[in-house]
Order: structure tokens, then C-alpha cells, then sequence
């Protein structure tokens, strides 16, 4: 893909949690090239070694220690064919749309844009084809947009179990139930996140908001894109489906736990098909799962999207030990087994800041290039 070409970018939030797995991510990417990097007034105007507090273990990239962050306005970002957003949620709704009115495609890990009607919510090892939505969302505009769009990805746990999901429904057909409990790093709180008195010896079992995203932004990924009701010019408006030819209920219970990186979540299910796969099955599905991001040959994509531990393997997946398979970029899942209660139950594990923020938007804009979305 792109063999020999450069493409721009831009990092919003570019010293965050989030802003510095982009900055490594892109340090060895085949095209992709780190130009122009924004953070908040704190930071603008000092070169990012200084303006940043790294916390990876890996050294800052050569190629950007020395740019100087900028502050978040799209006048400094003009160049960039795509620009990746980590901020902070406080500020990304007002900054991304006007980074998308500026004409710049935006690919934001923040929650803020992820229920509009003409965004779409993409992670990109399950729903590539909702990118179908983004002439919508230019046509829509005020004044209508030629090249800036919002794409969005998906909060870190709803990606974790989406991805099995996705795998379990072309297999099968519809799930009708779901009932998830999450156990979440301390990352996924951002810098400098939780008191460390709050955190070491513990557990904390509520994140704000965080199981209502779980719940609703499932529908709208594992749903169709479909075309809407006749509006008044007699065009048909397409919109997300959520999920509803086929009602799919999630209890999501979500805790915080004393790991740096990684979310573990253990899945129950049921299929609306009887009688349901049986264990084995599920885990042959879930082996076999492959994506369209691999398929178009999308450089950041993991051959495999979901590893699956097998019996002889009875207490993986671990965060320690699976978090860095793939550079993080697929889910582990292992002991599948039967429910007593559902049909099918078993562990996930996702690295929250790879797959579940990162990765993703990396992924989804290489699919955007690939899909001719961005055209270069
Ligand atoms: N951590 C995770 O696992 C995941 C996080 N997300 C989401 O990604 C986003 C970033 O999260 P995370 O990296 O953890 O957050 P951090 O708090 O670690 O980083 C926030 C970033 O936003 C910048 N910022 C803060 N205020 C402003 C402002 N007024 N103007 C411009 N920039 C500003 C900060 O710059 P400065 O250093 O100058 O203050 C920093 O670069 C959030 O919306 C979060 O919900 C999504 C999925 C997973
Ligand atoms: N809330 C998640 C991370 C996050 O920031 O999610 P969101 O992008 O949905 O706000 C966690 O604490 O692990």
C-alpha cells in the first residue's frame, strides 16, 4: 500500500496518554509521517521532548523530538492529509469540528462526536464499511465540505468485546444477549489518572459513563448502515441501524484494577440461534475471523484479529504476558467455554491504549486511504 509515498500528519493531544502511542506508533510507519503536533497552551510553543512527560519505555522517535507543538488550531495543521486526535475530552468537540471545517480529516479517540448522526463510530477490525456514511457527513455541512470529515473510534472495552462479537455474529448469526464485566487499567484514565491511594491493594468498581458506552456504542458498530426514511427531497438519508433487525441486550459492569496497561473482560453470551454453537465451535469462529483491514493490505492491521488461548493455555489471557502480541494492534481471548446461563463464556483482553485508542485511528485512516475516502 502507498509503497515509497509520504503522507502528513497530525497529532491533537500529541502529549498524552493516547498523543504518545501515536507518536511511537508512527515512528516506524511505512507512510505515514509525524508533521505537525498540538497540545494545550501549557505545551504549544516548546519542542516535544520538552513539553512532554514520556512514559514509554521506548526512547521518543528522532524524527520528532524537536517539532514544536503548536497549539490546536487548524492553521498549523493546513498540511496534513490526516490528523489523529488524543485530546482531552473537554476540549475535542469544539477543536475537531473546527479542524473539520478547515477541510482536514480528523480521526478522534474522544467520545465527543461518537453519537452524531453522520459519524461514524469504526473499529476498524469490525465495521470499515460504515466509512460509507462520509459523503453524507460532507454533503451535510455548512457549506458543504470537500475533504474534512469526523471519524471516530470506539471507547478501549467497547472495542475489546466488539471484536469477538463481530467474529461470533458472521459465524452465527445475531446474539441476543450480552453480559460483560470489565477489569481496566489505570492508563485508560489518562495522566496522571488515579490516585495511586486509590489504586494500589484495590479496586474500584465504577468509571463514570463507562458501561453506557459499552452498551450503546456496541449497537451502533455491530449495526447496519442503511438507507433512512424520504426526507423532503426526496433523497434517503442513510443512517446507523443500531442494531435492530435483531435486538441485542448488554450489561456491562466495569471496574478500575491495579494494571498499567491492558483491559481484561470477562463475555457471556447468548445466540438467538437454537440450538446454539457449542464451545468448540466458538473458539474455531473466533480463530478464524479475518478482516477487511487485512485484506487491503492496511500496514497497522493484525494477521491475526483474535488470538485464541486454548485449553492447554487455561489461565490466558493475561495482561502482563498478551498485552504486547502484535504490538497490541489484535484482542486474546481464551477460556471459551459453556454458560450455565448464556450459551458461551470467555475472557478478552485488550490493550487500551493499541487497539483500543491508537491503533485504531492509525488503522482507520489507513482504511480511508485505501477505500479512496482521503484521496492522496
Ligand atoms: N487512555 C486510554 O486508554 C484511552 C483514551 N481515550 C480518549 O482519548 C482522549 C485522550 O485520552 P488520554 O491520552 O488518556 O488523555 P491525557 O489526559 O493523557 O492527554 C490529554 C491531551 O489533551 C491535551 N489538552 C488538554 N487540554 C487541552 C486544551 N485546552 N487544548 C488543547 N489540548 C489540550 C493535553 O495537552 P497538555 O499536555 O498540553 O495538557 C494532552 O495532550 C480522551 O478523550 C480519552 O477519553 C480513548 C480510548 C482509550
Ligand atoms: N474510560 C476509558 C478510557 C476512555 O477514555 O474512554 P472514552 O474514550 O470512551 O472516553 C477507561 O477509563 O479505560
Amino acid at each position: 500500500m502507498l509503497e515509497g509515498r509520504q503522507v502528513k500528519v497530525g497529532i491533537l493531544g500529541a502529549t498524552g496518554t493516547v498523543g504518545q502511542r501515536f507518536i511511537s506508533l508512527l515512528g516506524s510507519h511505512p507512510f505515514f509521517v509525524v508533521h505537525a503536533l498540538g497540545a494545550s497552551s501549557r505545551s504549544a510553543g516548546k519542542p516535544y521532548e520538552q513539553a512532554v512527560k514520556w512514559k514509554l519505555s521506548t526512547p521518543i522517535p528522532q524524527s520528532t523530538r524537536s517539532i514544536i507543538v503548536s497549539e490546536c488550531k487548524p492553521e498549523f495543521f493546513a498540511e496534513c492529509a490526516v490528523v489523529f486526535s488524543g485530546l482531552d475530552a473537554d476540549v475535542a468537540g469544539e477543536i475537531e469540528l473546527a479542524f473539520r471545517a478547515a477541510e482536514l480529516a480528523v480521526f478522534s479517540n474522544s467520545k465527543n462526536h461518537r453519537r452524531d448522526p453522520d459519524v461514524p463510530l469504526i473499529v476498524p477490525l469490525v465495521n470499515p464499511p460504515h466509512l460509507g456514511i462520509i459523503p453524507q457527513q460532507r454533503s451535510l455541512h455548512n457549506p458543504p465540505l470537500k475533504k474534512g470529515f469526523i471519524v471516530t473510534n470506539a471507547n478501549c472495552s467497547t472495542t475489546g468485546f466488539v471484536i469477538p462479537l463481530a467474529a461470533l455474529e458472521k459465524a452465527f448469526g445475531p446474539i441476543e444477549a450480552c453480559m460483560i464485566t470489565t477489569m481496566q487499567a489505570i492508563s485508560g484514565a489518562g495522566y496522571p489518572g488515579v490516585a495511586s491511594l486509590d489504586i494500589f491493594d484495590n479496586v474500584v468498581p465504577y468509571i463514570s459513563g463507562e458501561e453506557e458506552k459499552m452498551q450503546w456504542e456496541a449497537l451502533k458498530i455491530l449495526g447496519g448502515l442503511t438507507p433512512g426514511t424520504s426526507n423532503a427531497d426526496g433523497n434517503h438519508p442513510k443512517k446507523f441501524d443500531m442494531h435492530a433487525a435483531h435486538p441485542l441486550r448488554i450489561s456491562a459492569s466495569c471496574n478500575r484494577v491495579p494494571v498499567i496497561d491492558g483491559h481484561t473482560m470477562t463475555v457471556s453470551i447468548r445466540f438467538v440461534r437454537r440450538p446454539p454453537p457449542s464451545a468448540q465451535q466458538v473458539r474455531e469462529a473466533l480463530a478464524a475471523y479475518s478482516t477487511e483491514a487485512l485484506v487491503l493490505g492496511c500496514p497497522s492491521a493484525p494477521t491475526e484479529a483474535i488470538h485464541v488461548h486454548d485449553d492447554s493455555q487455561p489461565d490466558r489471557p493475561q495482561p502482563r504476558l498478551d498485552r504486547e502480541y502484535q504490538a497490541g494492534a489484535g484482542v486474546s481471548v481464551g477460556r471459551v467455554r459453556e454458560c450455565a446461563v448464556l450459551d458461551v463464556k470467555f475472557v478478552v483482553l485488550v490493550n487500551n491504549v493499541c487497539i483500543g485508542a491508537a491503533t485504531s485511528s492509525i488503522i482507520n485512516a489507513e482504511l480511508a486511504i485505501a477505500k479512496g475516502v482521503i484521496a492522496l
